[in-house]
């Protein structure tokens, strides 16, 4: 991992325009390159703006009032317009039926390339190169729309990739999608993450996001509660809860086995720490 900052949020206040208190409240926090970044809270808690400020949708298609820096990768974003991000940070959204316009997937990937003035050569390389990343080679002439949910979910993520933004940006990428849906979801971000890539990804899915974040950020009411390790942040079961959240079912069964049945086995956050864990206690 480099020891480059990615992203560094100072200060960061935001409010709209017919709201009386702001929704984002000074939040601070950095992110290093090639660090994939995990925002969880509970609805309404201010994900989505958080995460629209890192690419200037808000504010300045959706408009308010931002105090505070936001620096990608050492350069303040405040004067950049979103066209001007978009090579630097990308950003799949929820329902991928809102991103894709294209008539066929080929298309659909060389959309965002075409704005950004790539030759047609590199475009038909990028295309390809992607399509293979997501999986999804052979489906070039098919219609976006004839696509699973979890397919079209995958096209929308090739199509931010190919524009091979520095930063990638996921706002709930499988929240619309079943469970097999999710898991090609997941194994998609799991392979681009061995290229290096730095993430922010706002999912409910906290079994996923212990194993595939390195850092986790809690929102509750526009503050960040909580920044650290999913270690860190999901062995605090107590604050979690405070806020309706919770951690990773293994870790609040390791909390149960050890307040009901006095049966320690730490604090594990994914099934293979729990198994290992399992293994110590019972040779014990
Ligand atoms: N354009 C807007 N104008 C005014 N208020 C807004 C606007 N967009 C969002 N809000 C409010 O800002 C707060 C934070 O919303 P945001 O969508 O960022 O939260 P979230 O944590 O992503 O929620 P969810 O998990 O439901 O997607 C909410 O109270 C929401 O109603």
């Amino acid at each position: 991992m480099s020891n480059r900052d990615a992203i560094v949020v100072e200060n960061l206040t935001f409010q709209y325009p017919d709201t009386e208190t702001p929704v984002l409240k000074n939040i601070h926090f950095t992110l290093k390159e090639g660090e994939v970044l995990g925002i969880i809270g509970r609805t309404g808690s201010g994900k989505t703006t958080l995460a629209m400020c890192l690419n200037r949708l808000v504010p300045t298609v959706i408009q308010g009032n931002l105090e505070g820096t936001i620096s990608v990768f050492g350069q303040d974003i405040s004067q950049r317009s979103v066209a001007d991000m978009a090579d630097k940070v990308g950003f799949v959204f929820q329902e991928p039926e809102n991103q894709l316009s294209q008539m066929t997937v080929e298309e659909e990937i060389a959309f965002g390339m075409g704005n950004l003035g790539i030759s047609r050569e590199e475009m038909k390389y990028r295309i390809q190169e992607t399509l293979k990343q997501v999986g999804l080679e052979g489906f070039e002439k098919r219609s976006p729309l004839a696509l699973s949910g979890g397919q079209q979910q995958r096209l929308a993520i090739a199509s931010v990739m190919a524009m091979r933004p520095s930063i990638m940006i996921m706002d709930e990428p499988t929240s619309m999608l079943d469970p097999r849906g999710k898991n090609e979801v997941y194994d998609v971000l799991r392979k681009i993450k061995t290229y290096g890539m730095t993430g922010v990804i706002i999912d409910h899915e906290v079994e996923r996001m212990a194993s595939y974040c390195d850092k986790i950020l809690v929102l509750d009411d526009g503050e960040v509660i909580m920044f650290g390790t999913p270690k860190e942040v999901f062995s605090e079961l107590t604050l979690l809860h405070e806020m309706e959240m919770n951690a990773p079912q293994v870790t609040e069964l390791a909390d149960r086995l050890r307040k009901e049945l006095q049966i320690d086995v730490g604090s594990p956050i994914t099934v293979e720490e729990a198994v290992k864990a399992f293994q110590i206690v019972s040779i014990k």
